[in-house]
């Protein structure tokens, strides 16, 4: 294993249990203030501190180790502050697992109507009440710090797609001096600061963000500015010109990603840690993900279809209701039915990477991953 010697801030050590010598596929354990967690790992988004239609018992339950949550609608409402007064983040939604916050950088350019970014940060008006308002490095790293996050990101820049090479270029470069702002903002112990790689969809840009944000030494790297549209294989190709410049005993989180054959396809390059909206934004319009691809339980093809989701699956929806059932509850808009479909995606996605990590200990990920491939219809 590589320990992590001699980071200074770094509470979020890596240290790699096994590599599977083909490729950069791994299995490791993350250190962090509230836990050792196991990767490949899928953390389930909880935007606004919760994850929407499941409890913390029901989380922990499924096996939930990691948790996202967003600065910049916290930032809106109810306030970092506030939250910092509450006890912080953990205490305010009663999760003692490990939370990692985003830094808004995705947020502001994907929520708020964008008012102007410059060298300082970007200007913005509120989704919520049009308030204008401002986010910059120090602004995020405050906030993440009152929220008190296990992992915190640095304030980036998601470059639309597509974009121009200059606008990529000359964003990329300022999202590598905001790291660096972010860096000198950040000083509370006990709590990880990832960088996150831009640079488009262009080899070279991706290849010199990454190098920079190396040379700043970060204990641990997301690749954001992905899933944002582009063609899956451009999005595997930037994967292959950045997860090898990226140390090896440092954790790489793959931002927004993603449905299952993305995932087995970032973890082969090296991805060891994952976010998505999918899962439960699906679910609340009656999609579940299985092993074959999606189904719609609400379609009437189940209305007399009494056997589970899944009949293999080991979520609370799956071993005590049917397909019927959860139709049933779809149709009558009764909020237990989002609540099943939210908790069988979710646990299909955290037993998916559990299986990849089982799969890469004992050396056989490679026919893991074409099996799957060859049973999932996209
Ligand atoms: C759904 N696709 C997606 N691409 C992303 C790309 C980024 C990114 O480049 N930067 C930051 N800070 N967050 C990102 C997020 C939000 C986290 O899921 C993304 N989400
Ligand atoms: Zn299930």
């Amino acid at each position: 294993t590589c320990a992590f010697a001699g980071q200074k801030k770094v509470l979020a050590a890596y240290e790699e249990a096994v590599k599977c010598g083909y490729s950069g596929a791994r299995a490791g354990r993350l250190h962090t203030p509230h836990g050792v967690f196991d990767t490949p790992m899928f953390m389930p988004v909880g935007t606004q501190a919760t994850v929407k239609a499941v409890s913390p018992r029901e989380l922990k339950e499924m096996g939930a180790q990691i948790i996202l949550s967003n600065t910049y609608h916290l930032y809106l409402r109810p306030g970092t502050e506030l939250v910092a007064e509450a006890g912080g983040l953990h205490r305010f939604m009663d999760w003692d697992g490990g939370i990692l916050t985003d830094s808004g950088g995705f947020q502001v350019f994907s929520l708020g109507p964008l008012r102007k970014i410059t060298e300082e940060g970007a200007a913005f008006r509120s989704h919520i009440d049009g308030s204008t308002q401002f986010l910059s490095p120090e602004i995020a790293i405050k906030a993440q710090m009152n929220l008190g996050a296990d992992i915190i990101m640095a304030f980036d820049e998601c470059i639309p797609y597509p974009a121009e090479y200059q606008y990529a270029k000359l964003s990329t470069e300022r999202t590598t001096r905001w790291a660096e702002r972010s860096q000198k903002a950040h000083t509370r112990s006990g709590q990880a600061l990832f960088a996150i790689v831009q640079g488009g969809m262009y080899q070279d840009l991706r290849r010199v963000s990454a190098n920079d944000l190396v040379s700043l030494d970060f204990p641990g790297y997301g690749i954001g500015g992905l899933s944002v549209g582009e063609p899956k294989p451009v999005m595997y190709e930037m994967l292959e010109q950045t997860v090898p410049l990226l140390p090896e005993n440092k954790p790489r989180y793959l931002m927004g990603v993603g449905t299952p054959d993305c995932l087995v396809e970032a973890v082969r390059y090296g991805i060891d840690m994952f976010d998505c909206v999918f899962p439960t934004r699906v679910a609340r319009n009656g999609t579940a993900m299985t092993k074959s691809g999606r189904l719609v339980v609400k379609n009437a093809a189940y209305a007399k279809d009494f056997l589970p989701i899944d009949e293999n699956c080991g979520c609370y929806a799956c071993q005590n209701f049917s397909r019927a059932y959860i139709r049933h509850l779809l149709k009558a808009d009764e909020i237990f039915g989002l609540r099943l479909t939210t908790i069988h995606n979710l646990y299909f996605l955290l037993d998916f990477t559990k299986k990849m990590r089982q799969a890469i200990l004992e050396d056989r990920f490679l026919s893991f991953r074409e099996e799957f491939l060859a049973q999932y219809c996209k």
